[in-house]
Order: structure tokens, then sequence, then C-alpha cells
């Protein structure tokens, strides 16, 4: 990729809450080799803790976004205070934290393509985006039934679907907290994360300890190629290319397999009776790490229903219209050890004979 050498490079850091992006942020400012960077830091809270916890004296040149997430209702205020902050002072290097909650697409989105307020992509270029992610976090919302150590460094809390997206959109990934796992459900935890998320640098780290060349300056960002080798896509494509139903073609099967780590997609032809489909989704395993995929109910014939499911989380409604393509059900799950026989009956025993009109309701949304 060409692009001016007066570009001021940007790295995004995103990661769920407490995961280790402060500490990410305080290294690299602590060890900015001959960088002048400048930081944005996104807290959800009344008062921006995330900026306090920051060293005092490398205060200077970090901006706060408090009160709401750049995500969503602040990407004005994102362009808008890095535009600002590019006139008041000189800096070569932008490090953006994200709020734990920050969805990772819409941020790169802003960055990149910029809002109405504005367009960043004449003076800077988004360089890398990573993702921290707590290693004994996900280790305990994956595995619960896991023996864990007894002095437990963050509070128990499920899968998000948020830390799934995370996780999926990102050039580097910092498996952090490496110290309160084991080696060997390291390894599982990271062959999880591999079949989500197949094209990121992967780096174990204890308190987010990297080489800063490993995240700034890396030149890895790429939209697209983030967007399409997401792992459930990767697993969907595996499928469609002939596979009966299972997608494997990571190139990493031998970690995945040797911690029984694996994808399955489920392709049907004939739509769902919306009622049971609905009843399976709230039965939905927890055990699973990803669900995702589109569905075709009875009770809405024209009508893409989305299914997106993180550890407990699921939700389905519509994305669209089947237009000129045949209606079909496509479900990429992700998982250890899983049933795949017992999830595909279970998943047959809900289609429907009807192929249209079947009921006049059904439980899922009708706005998108
Ligand atoms: N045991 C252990 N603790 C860590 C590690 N990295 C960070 N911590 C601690 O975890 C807590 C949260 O770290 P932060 O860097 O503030 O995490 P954050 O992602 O910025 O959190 P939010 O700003 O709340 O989203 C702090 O007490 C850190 O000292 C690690 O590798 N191991």
């Amino acid at each position: 990729m060409t692009h001016p050498s007066d570009d001021i490079p940007m790295t995004v850091i995103s990661g769920p809450l407490g995961a280790g992006k402060t500490t990410l942020v305080n290294r690299l400012l602590n060890d900015p080799g001959d960088r002048q960077i400048a930081v944005v830091v996104n807290d959800m809270g009344e008062v921006n803790v995330d900026a306090e916890l920051l060293d005092d004296d490398a205060e200077d040149g970090i901006v706060d976004l408090s009160n709401g997430c750049i995500c969503c209702r602040l990407q004005d205020d994102l362009v808008t205070e890095v535009t600002r902050l590019a006139e008041e002072r000189s800096f070569d290097y932008l490090v953006v934290e994200a709020s734990g909650i920050s969805e990772p697409i819409p941020i790169a989105r802003a960055l990149t393509e910029g809002t109405d307020e504005g367009s960043l992509s004449d003076r800077f270029r988004l360089d890398t985006t990573v993702s921290v992610v707590d290693a004994y976090g996900f280790w305990k919302a994956f595995d619960p039934a896991a023996s864990l150590p007894d002095a437990a460094p963050t509070p128990e809390r499920p899968l998000t679907e948020v830390l799934v997206d995370q996780i999926e959109f990102c050039d580097v990934l910092l498996l952090n907290k490496c110290d309160a796992v084991p080696d060997d459900e390291l390894d599982a935890v990271e062959a999880s994360i591999r079949e989500l998320q197949p094209r990121a640098t992967i780096h174990r780290t204890t308190y987010s300890e990297v080489d800063p060349s490993a995240v700034l300056g890396t030149e890895l960002f790429d939209f697209e190629a983030a967007r399409r080798r997401q792992g459930w896509k990767q697993a969907l494509a595996a499928a469609e290319g002939g596979e009966d139903g299972h997608g494997h073609d990571h190139g990493h099967d031998d970690a995945a397999a040797a911690h029984g780590v694996e994808s399955f997609v489920y392709r049907r032809e004939r739509p769902f009776d919306p009622h049971q489909f609905d009843a399976w989704l709230d039965g939905w395993a927890d055990d699973v790490v990803r669900l995702k995929g589109f569905a075709w109910v009875a009770s809405r014939p024209e009508t893409v229903l989305g299914v997106s499911g993180a550890g407990p989380a699921v939700q389905a409604g519509p994305i669209g219209e089947w237009g000129d393509d045949d209606p079909a059900t496509r479900l990429v799950v992700i998982g250890r050890d899983l049933d795949t026989d017992g999830m595909t009956a279970a998943l047959d025993d809900c289609l429907s004979d009807e192929a249209d009109g079947a009921a006049a309701t059904d439980p899922f949304p009708r706005e998108s």
C-alpha cells in the first residue's frame, strides 16, 4: 500500500474492560523510541478514569473523550478532537485507546472514511488495529468447568458479542494476562482465538509487554482483509467450497484439533419454523464461543434473518432481503468439543414443511 510519507500513522487499541489497554498505552508512552506520540482515550464513565491512570508525566498530549463510546455517538467527537489535536501540537504518531465496549469496525470506518464532521484521511493513516484480550477472562468465560487458580485477576464476565468482534477484527492481538493461565490452557485459548481470527499476529503478553514495533508502524491495517478473513467467514467459505457441513480450512488445524476447537457449518435449503427456531436460540448452549450466519424462516419468505451470538448471548433479526438469491440457512458455530450431530439434529427438528407464510406472526423483530 502506498501513502504519503507525511501522513500521521494511527494505532487503535480495542479490548474489553480491564484487559490491559491502559497498561499498553503507558508502555508506549514510556518507550516511544524516536516517536512523538499523542493519545486519545475514550472511556465510558463520568470521569475519564483511564486518563487519570496514565502516568502523570506523560499527560501532555492526551485527549479524553468521556461519556460515550467512540464507536457510536462519539465518532464525530473523535474526528473533531484528532483534528484539533493536530492543530494544537506536533506529534508524529497517534494512539487511540477505545472504550472496552467499542466495536472496532465503526471506529476503523470513522478513522479511514471520516464522518459528517470531516475526514482524517488527508493527514492521518490508520496503521494498525490492536486488540488486547484478557487470556484469563477468555479462558474462564470459554471453559467455565476449568479448574481455575484461586487468585482471580478479573471479575467473572461472560463472553460478549463485542469481545468476539474485537477479536475478529484486528491486525495484532495481544493475548494478555498470560501470567494467570497455565501454559497448556493458554495453548487452548490461543487455538480458540485463532479459529475466530486466522489473520492477526498474536503475541502472548504479561502486563501488555510487547516490543512497540509490534503495534506501532506495522502498516498491517487492511480494512477488506480484516473483514473478509474473520474466522466464521472463512469457515463458511470453506463449507460452501464443498466440504460437507464442516469448515476446517484455516491452516491451523493441528493446534485447533489438539484442543478440540472446531468450526461447524449448518447448511439447509429449507426454512425454519420461526417459533421452533426461536426456542432453539433460547436454549442456546453457552459453551459455544461463536454463532454467526443467516437463516430462512417460513414466516418471512423475503427476509434474511441474521443470527449472531457470542457465549451465552445470541440474537436474531432481519438484515436484508434475499432478492435474486435463493433463500437458505447457513450457521457457523465455533467452539470446543462441539456436539455437531446433536446440534444438527436439534436444528433439523426446527425445520418447517411450509415454504412460506406458515405463521402470521413470529418472535423476531421487524426492524433491523
Ligand atoms: N495479572 C495481570 N494483571 C494485569 C496484566 N495486565 C494488566 N493487568 C492489570 O489489570 C488491570 C486492568 O488493566 P488496564 O490496563 O487498566 O486495563 P484496560 O483494558 O485499560 O481497562 P479499561 O480501561 O477499564 O477498559 C490493572 O490492575 C492492571 O495492572 C497482566 O498481564 N497480568
